[in-house]
């Protein structure tokens, strides 16, 4: 990561996530954390009351200051610049007790960062946590922030990624039950997947000649028909279409998952594409909690996000960990600049 002057430092939007859970005293940890001010000049979306007081928690001495809009983010000015900042009532934050308005609010930061993402005015989106069922119970109607994100972009496929330094997994399903699995997973999924991942590894990781590993659903990935036949029938014809068009050592498997993501943690391939959610996110976060990074593949914009959740079992403890975020951050930029330089018709 390269340091700059405050000038050629881009400008990142951070949303707070829900201000009951861990997002605002993650957030102000990361804020004061060299490692961001050095990559990035922040923009914050969300609560002041919440900000502060997550800030006399951690102990940290933040100024902020409300800013209604971007051009008012000078370079070398003093403070931390929040965005149409909310100002709800301490009683409506509780720590691990969700309020309506809270979560309102809390979708309002996210929408305003997107916006002013997909305007141009910010090189990237960083998301806080956000509590699903709070969010469906006060109206939300997308299952998180990818399908909501997808949603205001208007993009037809997207594709989380949770990345960390030794292992990046894209899903190829993402929010939804287990028994839904196999339903959800056809060849067009798997296919915009795989493709999306590459794209994303070249453009947003700067890796030229990626080498995608695909995992199997079943155990042995089926075992030539045994123990199920959504590998013979389904995920290797695509992998052996994609391999023609992408050329040999691109795009492999189906491989047994239990072994494939101990494959890559040791450096076979750039990244796994796994069936579904838990089987590609329990490798990631064992190895990787305070680490990796929530990405957003096929947007228009560049959006990334801590891959932990609101924590509300320690919420308002002081204890909450900002790795993942400022990782957040710091992938943010560097994709960021990775598109900057293929748009400039650079290599990265
Ligand atoms: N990026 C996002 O918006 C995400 C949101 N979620 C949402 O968060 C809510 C709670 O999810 P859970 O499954 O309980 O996962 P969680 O990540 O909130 O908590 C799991 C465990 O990890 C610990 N933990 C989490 N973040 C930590 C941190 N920064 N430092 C130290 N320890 C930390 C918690 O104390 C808890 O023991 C759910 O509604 C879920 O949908 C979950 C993952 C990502
Ligand atoms: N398990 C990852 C997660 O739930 C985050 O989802 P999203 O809110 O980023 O879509």
């Amino acid at each position: 990561m390269t340091k700059g002057g405050s000038a050629t430092r881009p400008v990142v939007a951070l949303t707070m996530g829900d201000p009951s859970g861990v997002g605002p005293e993650v957030l102000v940890r990361a804020l004061s954390d060299p490692m961001v001010g050095e990559c990035c000049r922040p923009l914050v979306l969300g609560d002041l009351t919440a900000l502060e007081r997550a800030a006399r928690l951690v102990d940290v001495a933040l100024p902020f200051r409300p800013v209604g809009d971007v051009r008012e983010i000078r370079p070398g000015e003093r403070g931390i610049p929040v965005f149409r900042p909310s100002r709800l009532e301490e009683g409506q934050i509780p720590y691990g007790r969700p309020s309506v308005e809270a979560c309102r609010a809390t979708i309002g930061y996210i929408e305003a960062a997107v916006h002013l993402a997909l305007e141009g005015r910010v090189a990237a989106v960083v998301t806080g946590p956000i509590n699903k069922e709070a969010l469906h119970r006060s109206g939300f109607s997308f299952p998180g922030h990818t399908e909501f994100l997808q949603h205001l972009c208007g993009t037809p496929r997207v594709v989380m990624m949770l990345a960390g330094p030794r292992l990046r997994v894209a899903l190829v399903t993402i929010h939804c039950a287990l028994r839904e699995v196999p339903e959800r997973l056809t060849a067009a999924a798997v296919e915009e997947t795989i493709r999306i991942t590459l794209e994303a590894l070249r453009r947003d990781f700067g890796i030229p000649r990626p080498r995608l590993a695909v995992a199997g659903v079943n155990p042995h990935a089926g075992e030539a028909g045994r123990f199920g036949t959504e590998e013979k029938e389904l995920i290797e014809p695509v992998v052996r279409s994609l391999d023609a068009v992408c050329g040999p050592g691109c795009v492999l498997g189906p491989y047994p998952p239990d072994t494939v993501f101990t494959r890559a943690y040791h450096g076979e391939f750039d990244a796994v594409v796994a069936m579904y959610h838990d089987q590609g996110l329990i490798p990631v976060k064992l190895v990787h909690f305070d680490e990796a990074v929530n990405v957003t593949l096929g947007l228009p914009i560049v959006r990334t996000s801590v891959d932990h959740g609101t924590a509300y079992d320690i919420a308002g403890q002081g204890k909450a960990r900002a790795s993942s975020l400022i990782h957040a951050v710091r992938t943010a930029v560097s994709m960021a600049r990775f598109r900057s330089l293929a748009q400039a018709g650079i290599p990265g």
